[in-house]
């Protein structure tokens, strides 16, 4: 098999390389071919010859799969045309492009292998990773979707800089900077006003001093709660993944509603999500514990109680690792079926390159 690599020096695409990487995927038998938009002729990793063009169609239709970190605008530009000269090889892609086309699939194969196995024995070949906060949500909670417990599910995010790029990330750093250097002198001086260092800083957030050339907003020492554009009332784009795609990776016949507010916070490469789960039937809370514990290998159940959850429930606890921890556990004042949760992940890991990698090793095994 020809795979061809595009976007792989980018954030996503340098963390899939990474996990390829380590999974010893390279030695799976497959011919890796390195594409760029800006770099073309220059060496290629792994020693595997120069870099082509991206946009050349006649080296992409020689590919049996194309694996891309590009972005959406690539995917709009090259896989209509690609299809349209006949090439009819997998696409498997990080961009929401074509999440939600009838023939394009949505990969994450720990909570919807069943799905992706019934579209390649239909021949489908588009397959497309998900949004992060959606599948971080199905990795941590697939155990109650799996029995047909969620009547519905709230889902509150906050949301870390990656999600919106590198360069956000170093943003959110730069305006942490900032706002340590305004009061820098007073926080050495032990006995220096709290209510003064307060002052600085908010008149700092409010004066227009910040870097804020990517988020628009100071991120550090703020929440935005504003995710992506506008869709239909009053609804984030972000939050409406939330319902379609989650259906969708499930192929639910009956749609689940899915609904909450995504909110953007400091946090560097981890959402985290506090969710409500309206259960339809009441169900002993050890039950709900086990079926959220025993899912898949990579979910971790924390036990609700304080030290646990401050040492194991957060981006600081989970950042670069695959664990999803889920936490928080407990039935709500709202009544019986009422389940409230706290869940965590990296959102380049199975937010965005695990789910690609994992796709290619299923294409590659089959
Ligand atoms: N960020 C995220 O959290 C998620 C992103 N995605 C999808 O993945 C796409 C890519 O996202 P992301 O990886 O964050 O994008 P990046 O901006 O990090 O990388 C995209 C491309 O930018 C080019 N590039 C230009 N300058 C540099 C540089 N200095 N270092 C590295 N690459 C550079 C590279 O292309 P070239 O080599 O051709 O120049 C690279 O492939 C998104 O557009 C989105 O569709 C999906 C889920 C989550
Ligand atoms: N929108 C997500 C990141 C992302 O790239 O999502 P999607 O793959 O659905 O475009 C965030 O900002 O955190």
């Amino acid at each position: 098999m020809k795979v061809g690599i595009v976007g792989w020096r980018g954030m996503v695409g340098s963390v899939l390389m990474q996990r390829m990487q380590e999974e010893n995927d390279f030695a799976l038998g497959f011919e890796p071919v390195f594409f760029t938009t800006s770099q073309a002729g220059q060496p290629a990793p792994m020693g595997a010859g120069t870099l082509k063009k991206a946009d050349d169609i006649e080296e992409l239709k020689k590919l049996d799969v194309i694996i891309t970190c590009q972005g959406g605008d690539y995917t709009k530009a090259v896989h209509p045309e690609l299809r349209k000269q006949g090439w009819n090889g997998y696409w498997i892609d990080a961009a929401s492009t074509l999440r939600m086309e009838d023939n394009a699939v949505i990969i994450l194969d720990p909570v919807n292998r069943n799905v992706i196995d019934k579209a390649l024995a239909n021949g489908q070949k588009d397959f497309i990773g998900g949004n992060c906060t959606v599948s971080l949500m199905l990795m941590g909670l697939g155990g109650l979707f799996r029995a047909g417990l969620v009547e519905w599910i709230s889902s509150m995010t906050y949301q870390a800089a990656s999600g919106a790029g590198a360069p956000n990330m170093r943003e959110l750093l730069s305006q942490m900077g900032v706002l340590q250097g305004v009061v820098a002198k007073e926080l050495k001086d032990a006995g220096s006003a709290i209510l003064e260092i307060d002052k600085k800083v908010t008149q700092t957030l409010r004066d227009g001093s910040m870097p804020t050339k990517e988020f628009g907003f100071p991120l550090a020492g703020n929440v935005l709660p504003w995710i992506d554009r506008e869709v239909e009332d009053g609804q984030s784009r972000e939050e409406l993944k939330g319902f379609q795609e989650t259906n969708k990776i499930l192929g639910t016949s009956a749609p689940i509603p899915v609904d909450g507010i995504c909110v953007r916070v400091g946090a560097m490469r981890c959402h985290s999500q506090a969710i409500t789960i309206k259960l339809n039937k009441d169900l002993p809370l050890a039950e709900i514990e086990q079926l959220i514990a025993n899912d898949n290998q990579w979910v971790k159940l924390i036990p609700n109680n304080k030290a646990d959850t401050l040492a194991g429930l957060t981006p600081a606890a989970v950042s670069g690792t695959l664990t999803v921890p889920v936490g928080r556990v407990r039935k709500m004042k709202m009544g019986p079926q009422y389940v409230q949760a706290f869940t965590c992940g990296d959102q380049l890991l199975w937010g965005a390159a695990e789910p690609l990698r994992r796709m290619l090793r299923i294409l590659l095994e089959k």
